[in-house]
C-alpha cells in the first residue's frame, strides 16, 4: 500500500499537468462556444426541461428588451405571460415534444421566426431547448408592403372593371347653356377644389365629371368612382374608409384599403351624393377639412390628398331642411357648383346627340341606319324626361329592331308618340297656342307664317353646324337663311 502511494505521489505532477490542460482546453472549447453563441447570426436561446431560461445570446437586448442576466433563471412561462415574447417557442416545443418554427412578436414591436428544438437524454426526457431565433422586423415589414400593394392593384382593377363607368363617352353638346358649362372645365382640372354637379338623372353629370378628370394635368392620377347610392351604409363605409384587420365579423385577415387611400393625388366621384347617411357624411367632411381619416378599427390617421367631385340629381337645400343631409358639408362640396340643364331646355343638343348614339350602335351592331326626317322632328320635340340615357337607348333600341336602312315613325315606341297626342301638339309642327278660354288661338296668318318660319328656322340649327348645311336642308340658299336668322333674332350677338 505503502509502495503503490509512494507511485502515485511520483506521478502527481504529471497528473497536476494533464489535468491543468485539459482544463484549459475545456476553458477554450466553452470560450469559443461562448464567443459562437454570441455572433451567430441568430439569437440563441436555451431552456431546460421546465422551460427555466439557462442562458442566451448577449443579442437579446436588441430582440426582447431585456439584458441577459434579466432572463437567466427565469421560467418562459413567466416571460411569456409579461408580454416580453409571444408566443413562447420554448412553451410550444416542450408541449408538442417536438422542433417547431413559429413566428414571434416581442414587446420591443419585432416580428421574430423561431425554430425551437428539445434536446433528449439517454431516457428520452427533454433536458434541453435551444431556440434560434431569427429578426424578420424588416421583411415582415416589405411583406406587409407588398400586400398593401397587392391590395392596391386589385383596388384599381376593380375600378377598371366596374360596370357603369363611361369614361370613353365622348361628350357631345351643340346648345349655348352646355357650352357655356363646358368652357369653364379645362380649368377646373388645374385646381382642386370640390365640384358639385348637379342636374336630373341622365343629363350627363357623370360625364361631366369624367371629362374633367380627362381635361386636367394629373389625368393619369386614378380616378375612381362609386354609386353611394346603391351600397348599403355599413359596406358603404368601408368601401370608402377601408378597413384594418378583424375590424369587424367578416373584415378580411389583412384589412383592406379604401377608395380614398386608392384614390391618393387623384380624384374621386362620389355619385348620388344626396344619398350617403348621415353618419358617414360627417366622416366625409373630415376627410374634406383636414384630409386624414381612419380605417374602419384602425388607430392611426391616414392622410390623403384627394380631389372630390360629387353629383347627384336631388335637391340637395331640401334635404337640409329635412335633416337628412348636412350643411355643413352641402357647403364644403358646393365650392364649384355645375348645373346641368335637362335635355327639353338644350334642344340643340338633341339633334347632335341622336348622330352620335346612331352612329355609335351602327358601327357596334355592323348596320348602316339613318333616321327618316319625320323620326328626327318627333325625337327633337318629345320632352325626355329620362334625358340623354334614355335618348341613348332609345336610339339603341330602334336601331336594333328597324327592319329597314331609314328608321322611320313605325320603329318609334308608342308612348312617344302617344305623348304628343296626350299634349293635342303635333311634333312636326310648331306648338299650338291657346286663348284664355282654352280654344285654339287664331292668329293673323302673316304672322303665322313668320312664327312658322322661325320655327324651323330654329329646328334647322339645332341640327346643321353651318349655314350651308342649313340652306340644303331648308332648301333655300345662304344668303335667305342668314337674312331670315336675322330678321327673328336667330344670330349670335356675340
Ligand atoms: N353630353 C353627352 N354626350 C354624350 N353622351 C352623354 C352625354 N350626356 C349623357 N350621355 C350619356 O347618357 C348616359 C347617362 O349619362 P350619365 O350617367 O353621365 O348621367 P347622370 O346625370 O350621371 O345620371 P344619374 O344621375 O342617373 O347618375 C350615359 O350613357 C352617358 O354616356
Amino acid at each position: 500500500m505503502k509502495q503503490a502511494s509512494s507511485h502515485i505521489s511520483d506521478r502527481m505532477p504529471s497528473l497536476n499537468n494533464q489535468l491543468k490542460q485539459e482544463v484549459e482546453l475545456y476553458q477554450t472549447a466553452i470560450d469559443d462556444l461562448q464567443a459562437i453563441f454570441d455572433n451567430s447570426y441568430d439569437v440563441l436561446y436555451v431552456a431546460d426541461g421546465k422551460g427555466k431560461t439557462l442562458r442566451v445570446s448577449s443579442a437579446c437586448q436588441v430582440l426582447w428588451g431585456e439584458e441577459p442576466e434579466d432572463l437567466i433563471g427565469k421560467s418562459v412561462y413567466e416571460l411569456e405571460e409579461k408580454g416580453i415574447f409571444q408566443p413562447s417557442a420554448t412553451r410550444i416545443a416542450l408541449e408538442q415534444g417536438k422542433k417547431v418554427h413559429i413566428i414571434q412578436r416581442t414587446k420591443e414591436g419585432r416580428t421574430l421566426m423561431v425554430v425551437s428544438t428539445p434536446i433528449r437524454d439517454s431516457e428520452d426526457n427533454i433536458t434541453r431547448v435551444v431556440n434560434a431565433s431569427r429578426d424578420m422586423t424588416e421583411s415582415h415589414k416589405l411583406e406587409e408592403e407588398l400586400n398593401e400593394m397587392k391590395m392596391l392593384i386589385d383596388g384599381y382593377r376593380n375600378q377598371l372593371s366596374r360596370p357603369g363607368t363611361n369614361s370613353q363617352d365622348k361628350l357631345i353638346y351643340r346648345s349655348r347653356s352646355m357650352n357655356d358649362i363646358i368652357s369653364i372645365l379645362p380649368r377646373l382640372g388645374t385646381v382642386d377644389s370640390t365640384v358639385l354637379i348637379t342636374g336630373d338623372s341622365g343629363v350627363g353629370k357623370e360625364v361631366v365629371a369624367n371629362y374633367i378628370h380627362e381635361n386636367s394635368p394629373g389625368d393619369d392620377n386614378p380616378f375612381i368612382k362609386i354609386n353611394c347610392a346603391s351600397i348599403p351604409e355599413a359596406l358603404l363605409e368601408s368601401e370608402l374608409f377601408g378597413y384594418e384587420q378583424g375590424a369587424f365579423t367578416g373584415a378580411g385577415k389583412k384589412g383592406k384599403a379604401g377608395l380614398f387611400e386608392l384614390a391618393n393625388e387623384g380624384t374621386l366621384f362620389l355619385d348620388e351624393i344626396g344619398d350617403m347617411p348621415l353618419q358617414l357624411q360627417g366622416k366625409l367632411l373630415r376627410v374634406l377639412q383636414e384630409g386624414e381619416f381612419m380605417r374602419i378599427g384602425g388607430q392611426k390617421p391616414i392622410h390623403v390628398k384627394v380631389r372630390i367631385i360629387a353629383a347627384t340629381n336631388q335637391n340637395l337645400e331640401e334635404k337640409i331642411k329635412e335633416n337628412l343631409f348636412r350643411r355643413d358639408l352641402f357647403y364644403r362640396l358646393n365650392v364649384i357648383p355645375i348645373d346641368i340643364p335637362p335635355l327639353r331646355d338644350r334642344k340643340e343638343d338633341i339633334f347632335p346627340l341622336i348622330q352620335h348614339f346612331l352612329e355609335g350602335f351602327s358601327s357596334k351592331f355592323n348596320m348602316k341606319k339613318v333616321l327618316s326626317q319625320d323620326v328626327i322632328n318627333l325625337l327633337e320635340e318629345y320632352s325626355w324626361p329620362g334625358n340623354v340615357r334614355e335618348l341613348k337607348n332609345i336610339v339603341e333600341r330602334i336601331v336594333v329592331i328597324s327592319n329597314s336602312q331609314e328608321i322611320n315613325l313605325e320603329t318609334i315606341p308608342s308612348y312617344i308618340k302617344d305623348s304628343f297626342v296626350k299634349q293635342k301638339k303635333s311634333p312636326l309642327i310648331f306648338h299650338e297656342d291657346r286663348g284664355s278660354n282654352g280654344s285654339e288661338s287664331i292668329i293673323p296668318l302673316k304672322e303665322a307664317v313668320m312664327q312658322t318660319e322661325s320655327h324651323f328656322i330654329q329646328r334647322a340649327a339645332r341640327q346643321c353646324s353651318n349655314l350651308t348645311q342649313m340652306a340644303q336642308l331648308l332648301g333655300v340658299n345662304q344668303s335667305t337663311v342668314s337674312r331670315k336668322m336675322q330678321k327673328y333674332g336667330l344670330l349670335d350677338k356675340e
